[in-house]
């Protein structure tokens, strides 16, 4: 059956959750969160060992909605872990997908995106994109020097919300995203804190290592320490390294990456509970002032966004240190299913070209 108006099936697979939704042209049709809690992905070793899982649970969603896939324009995942790239929409190739099933540049739930809209979109005779991916990469060269000549430091970040949550405000401000200058700080599983300055992203915390801790990331570590517990034979390099991304920061504390949880224990009275939560805050509102101090303090507005801004305790402690800095916008959960299926539509329609990954 074929649909004159272009139809979009969009995939987010995040560290939590896989998010799916169809779009009509810009009208969205259908939307689902499936969340995962720990003890489901448990099971996986690795990041595509939850290939077949996530995409059965993408095919049943579509099927209780009764979408005719045939129906569909056009499918977009959520970029993973690629080579660093200039941020905009990429048709999806098998070289895109043959490095994220290597998780060359390192494993996170996003390569899975890819791979999803690619192998379904196949199957279809349509095209694949992402959009965004997370390995947007516009930094200025000062800041990817890490301090040691044989590290330099890498951009990963939720490029896709927060490009897309800094066009909204700059459109709320009569602006375009090329003319502004701001902090956004998005605070979800993980947390990239970042200065766009005039439409570019000049520098970031590695969402994947480095800046505040998060729900299940350790951030930055004292790096001393960090040295020895790699040589105290206590641990081998994949527990390790499942230590400082999936089971860090909230996770590594109280065995929850979900804030709400932490939150209620502190109100319980848990002394630990709070002063985790307010070094969360206090982390995040350090790297704003830092990121500020990228753009020379000419800051048009500051974004909090993401999952966790939806905590108004977290949310007023950071205000209540940054707000010397400039105005503050909050953008509550993400816009990623919409910025990918605009991105799409973009190529779809003409306006944009979709760039080549190679
Ligand atoms: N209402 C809320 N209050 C506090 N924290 C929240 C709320 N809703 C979601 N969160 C937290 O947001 C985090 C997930 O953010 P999200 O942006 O959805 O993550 P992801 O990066 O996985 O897409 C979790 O730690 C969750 O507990
Ligand atoms: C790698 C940066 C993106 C990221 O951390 O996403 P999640 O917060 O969904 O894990």
């Amino acid at each position: 059956m074929s649909c004159s108006k272009n139809r979009i099936l969009a995939i987010n697979p995040g560290a939590t959750s896989t998010k799916i939704a169809i779009y009509e042209e810009e009208t969205l049709l259908f939307k689902k969160i499936v969340e995962h809690s720990v003890k489901d992905l448990k099971e996986f070793s690795s990041i595509f060992g939850q290939y077949e899982y996530r995409l059965n649970l993408v095919l049943e969603a579509l099927k209780e909605e009764s979408t005719e896939l045939n129906t569909l324009t056009a499918i977009v995942g959520r970029g993973g872990l690629l080579k660093p790239l200039l941020g905009g929409t990429y048709g999806v190739n098998e070289k895109m997908v043959d490095d994220l099933k290597r998780a060359e540049q390192g494993e996170h739930a996003s390569n899975l995106g890819a791979v999803m809209a690619w192998n379904l979109a196949n199957q279809l005779n349509i095209p694949a994109f992402i959009v965004d991916p997370v390995s947007v990469d516009e930094m200025e060269p000062v800041a990817r020097i890490s301090g040691l000549s044989d590290l330099r430091r890498i951009s990963l970040s939720h490029a896709l919300n927060m490009k897309a949550v800094a066009r909204k405000v700059a459109k709320e401000m009569d602006k375009k995203y090329e003319e502004v200058n701001f902090v956004v700080a998005h605070l979800g599983t993980g947390v990239s804190v970042t200065p766009h300055k005039k439409g570019k992203m000049i520098d970031v915390n590695n969402a994947m290592a480095e800046g505040p801790f998060s729900p299940d990331r350790c951030g930055g570590l004292p790096a001393d320490q960090l040295v020895k517990l790699c040589f105290s034979g206590k641990y081998t390099y994949e527990e390790l390294k499942e230590k400082l991304i999936r089971k860090g920061g909230l996770y590594s504390y109280f065995g929850t990456m979900d804030v709400r949880e932490v939150e209620a224990l502190a109100e319980k009275g848990n002394e630990e509970a709070n002063i985790v939560l307010d070094a969360l805050a206090y982390q995040v509102a350090k790297e704003i002032g830092a990121m500020a101090a990228v753009l020379m303090g000419e800051v048009d507005r500051i974004i909090l966004t993401g999952g966790i801004a939806y905590s108004q305790r977290i949310v007023n402690d950071i205000i209540k240190r940054v707000k010397f800095i400039a105005p503050i916008e909050v953008v509550a959960g993400e816009k990623e299913l919409q910025s990918l299926a605009l991105g799409a539509l973009r190529v779809i329609r003409g306006e944009e070209e979709a760039s080549l990954y190679s």
